[in-house]
């Protein structure tokens, strides 16, 4: 029987080690020549194929690759570039796609970046296209022309991925209002259809056009759209695999059982039950991918149980039947050999983007029942180390599982209701009418860094290594006494990240050397892997929490991060429900908000910004997921007295739809980010009448840009009309770990003066 046809979605772009992070950086610092940089990109990406090819994939992935952001290189390709970015003098190259995304590149005037935002229900972030109306499209950059060439010339079988036109549109914002722009769709088909035009001289036959909009609940204007661009696509000779991920296509398989496409390929990872529809539907003349192997975590593959499922689908689909990664292994850490410090026996229980197209090739020969003796011996070793994990004890712990089923209703509330706390708080805090505060992190500078690496490699002990970030939190507590900011920080420079540090201190956890995961353009992330029942072994965060507070009279807000930010940002168990885990964590965090009380902090902030990007993709599974998550934080935030003040932050602030659980976290305070929509995002608070205290963001953090005072204080008058001042914080978006610190403290100047002029007004009055 011949090859089963195997593919993966894309592959992760920042390299073994961090290449492209470190190179383009280097160039943003002019470094690297652009040849230099384009040289080490060369290398990547070269690879990444061999790794596909070699492990016999029947197609190697391109376009995948991406300087920066893959939506940003898809604007650029299609001429979508906003005015602010062109220059007449200067080509459109490499430093219009930094300068979009950053606001600055070299020889580039610097002006105000293109939104960022959360890529579905990730941690990726990708650059929101913008659209004007009367947009024109004009194929402007070759990159992905140039990619397919380069692997065409090394003698590759390639399959092109590009974002397809509706999913496109759907990411892009509206710039001109009162303008639908499904009004530009016209246009986009036709540089859609110059693109495949071009892309059909190339030597190809198939090419993935990714669609994961599809697996969102879409209104019948969209479906609309889709059913008649994809009759106005002209795909000349290419053939269209229109990929979707993420989430089950079952509510649209009427309308892509229409499309004129040649194939599809769903996410069988994060929406397994919809296999039956489909195979009762989908046309058996066209392909069927199926992606078995999940892109978003990092266990080894069940690849007999997955065999076993796939009976079914060969025997419809024969020859028609494709396997692939569920959606781009971008998501996935890139090599597990890698890893030498990792605990043997948990990295026996894993797979990273590597293995996984490994796996692919595996179940592939193996639903064949063509396994060489190789892969035979695989095989075994897989269902060996499944098992392994199955009856490791060191998963389970019967006291943490007993503390999980005894939560009572008392767990998840707090002695008095907001109103009642607001007194006692206001009368042990006495703070200011619009108190100032900052959000946590002040620069992770080179020298924090180099401090941990040198802790890491050995180079100094615990004790120097103490004092060094003791020595950080000194000057960041004075800064801000300088500043004259009421609630204080210590500005996490301990931390390695919010979620990685805990991570490392929690049990149920491992973390790794080299798991980098891309966040967003040259930041990276690496989610800690839990891998058993979660508890908290000793304080966290006590110590530097009590050295900080010694330093002043001022309150110094405790810090931690959320059981669902901490979930959502880390490689979740397979093995039991989320919310599970969840719980677990939020009872760990249970113990060090009330040790950190005991200690003396007075007030202690529980950053929740991944609460709303865990939402699921689609609203009728929205409540379950809420209900789970307010039940975490509230359990987490509630063992405390009511002279206590918990606060949140959530750097991700559409919470329009869901402003009820905001409102049910019942945080005394909360944190958001605001500056960029101009304070609109507070009607929903307004609307809803929140009750309790809410500190709009002033200060973008994710932009050079130093705010002036009169640009926060007329947020702040903004603010005023949404909500009255006794409940109004002042504080800038986010963290300020990824900014330095002569802007911070021009910034945080004009934030305190800010705050002084505006007390002025309103105490008068
Ligand atoms: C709030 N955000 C976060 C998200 N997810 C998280 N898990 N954490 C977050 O904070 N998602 C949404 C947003 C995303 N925002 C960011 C912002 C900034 C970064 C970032 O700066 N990432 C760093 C890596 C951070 C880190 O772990 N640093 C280590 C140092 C690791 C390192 O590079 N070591 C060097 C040697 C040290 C040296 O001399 O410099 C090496 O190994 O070569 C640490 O501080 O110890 C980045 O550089 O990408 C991410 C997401
Ligand atoms: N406390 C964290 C929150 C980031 S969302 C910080 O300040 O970096
Ligand atoms: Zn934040």
């Amino acid at each position: 029987m011949s090859e089963i046809c195997t593919h993966i979605l894309g592959y992760p772009r920042i390299g073994g080690q961090r290449e492209l992070k470190k190179a383009v950086e280097s160039y943003w610092k002019r470094e690297l020549t652009a040849l230099q940089l384009e040289e080490i990109e060369k290398k990547i990406k070269e690879n990444n194929w061999k790794v596909q090819s070699e492990a016999g994939l029947s197609f190697v992935t391109v376009g995948d690759f991406a300087n920066y952001d893959h939506v940003l290189d898809t604007s650029i390709l299609l001429g979508n570039i906003p005015e602010r970015f062109i220059d007449k003098n200067v080509e459109i190259n490499l430093n219009t796609v930094f300068c979009m995304a950053r606001g600055q590149a070299p020889l580039y005037k610097s002006t105000r970046a293109c939104e960022m935002t959360k890529w579905f229900n990730t941690n990726y972030h990708y650059i929101v296209p913008e659209f004007i109306q009367g947009q024109e499209f004009k194929i402007s950059l070759n990159s992905l022309f140039d990619q397919i060439e380069h692997a065409n010339s090394l003698g590759y079988k390639t399959k092109p991925v590009l974002i397809g036109p509706l999913t496109y549109l759907w990411l892009g914002k509206s710039i001109d209002k009162d303008f639908n722009k499904l009004d530009l769709l016209e246009k986009l088909t036709q540089a859609y259809n110059e693109i495949f035009k071009q892309l059909s001289l190339k030597n190809i036959e198939w090419i993935q056009l990714d669609e994961p909009i599809l697996s969102l609940e879409i209104s019948e204007e969209w479906k609309n759209a889709f059913a008649t661009t994809y009759k106005n696509l002209s795909f000349k000779n290419l053939k269209i695999l229109l990929t979707t991920y993420f989430s089950s296509v079952e509510e649209n398989l009427d309308l892509i059982n229409k499309l004129p496409i040649h194939g599809l390929h769903v996410d069988l990872c994060s929406a397994p039950q919809q296999l039956k529809t489909i195979l009762k539907t989908f046309s058996k003349d066209k392909i069927l991918s199926l992606g078995i192997i999940n892109g978003r975590n990092i266990w080894k593959a069940d690849i007999l149980k997955i065999t076993n499922e796939l009976q079914e689908a060969k025997k419809i689909f024969g020859q028609n039947l494709w396997l692939a990664s569920s959606c781009s292994l971008l998501h996935s850490p890139v090599d597990l050999e890698q890893e030498f410090k990792l605990d043997g026996e948990i990295k026996n229980w894993l797979a990273f983007a590597k293995q996984k197209v490994g796996e692919i090739k595996l179940c592939a020969d193996n639903l064949n029942n063509n396994l060489s003796d190789i892969g035979k011996i695989k095989l075994k070793e897989v269902n060996e180390a499944l098992k392994d994990r199955r009856v490791s004890k060191r998963v389970h712990s019967e006291e943490v599982k007993k503390r999980i089923s005894q939560i009572s209703l008392n767990d998840s509330e707090r002695e008095s209701k907001y109103s009642e706390r607001a007194l006692k708080q206001r009368e042990i805090l006495k703070l200011p009418l619009f108190p100032t505060t900052t959000i946590g992190s002040f620069p992770q500078t080179q020298d924090i860094r180099s401090i941990r690496q040198k802790l890491k490699s050995g180079k100094i002990d615990l004790e120097t290594y103490t004092q060094e970030i003791r020595n950080h939190i000194l000057e960041s507590i004075t800064k801000q006494e300088a500043l004259n900011i009421d609630v204080l920080v210590h500005g996490e420079a301990e931390r390695n990240d919010m979620v990685e540090y805990f991570g490392e201190l929690l049990e149920g956890f491992v973390f790794t050397s080299h798991g980098w995961v891309q966040s967003y353009g040259s930041r990276c992330v690496k989610p800690p892997i839990i891998f058993g029942d979660v508890c908290r072994p000793k304080p966290m965060t006590t110590e530097w929490a009590k050295y900080s507070q010694s330093l002043t009279k001022r309150p110094v807000k405790g810090m931690l991060t959320g059981p669902v930010t901490i979930l959502s940002w880390s490689f979740v168990r397979d093995d039991q429900p989320a919310q599970e885990t969840a719980l677990q964590i939020a009872f760990a965090l249970r113990d060090e908000v009330n040790d950190l009380e005991n200690a003396g902090i007075k007030i202690i902030q529980i950053d929740e910004p991944a609460f709303r990007e865990a939402l699921p993709l689609k609203k009728s599974e929205w409540q379950e997921y809420l209900n789970w998550a307010v039940n975490c934080f509230r359990v987490s935030a509630s063992g405390v007295k009511d002279s206590t003040q918990i606060h949140t932050h959530m750097c991700y602030s559409e919470f329009n739809d869901i402003i009820k659980s905001i409102a049910d976290l019942d945080a005394d305070v909360i944190t958001i980010e605001c500056s960029r929509s101009n304070m609109e995002l507070l009607e929903a608070f307004e609307n809803y009448s929140y009750p309790n205290e809410i500190g709009p963001g002033v200060y973008d953090i994710h932009s050079p840009r130093i705010p002036e005072k009169s640009d926060i204080k007329n947020l702040l008058e903004n603010a005023l009309k949404y909500i009255p001042a006794d409940r109004l914080w002042i504080n800038p978006d986010c963290g300020l770990k990824t900014r330095n610190w002569p802007e911070v403290e021009i910034a945080l100047k004009n934030m305190t003066e800010a705050a002084k002029d505006l007390r002025k007004k309103y105490e008068a009055i």
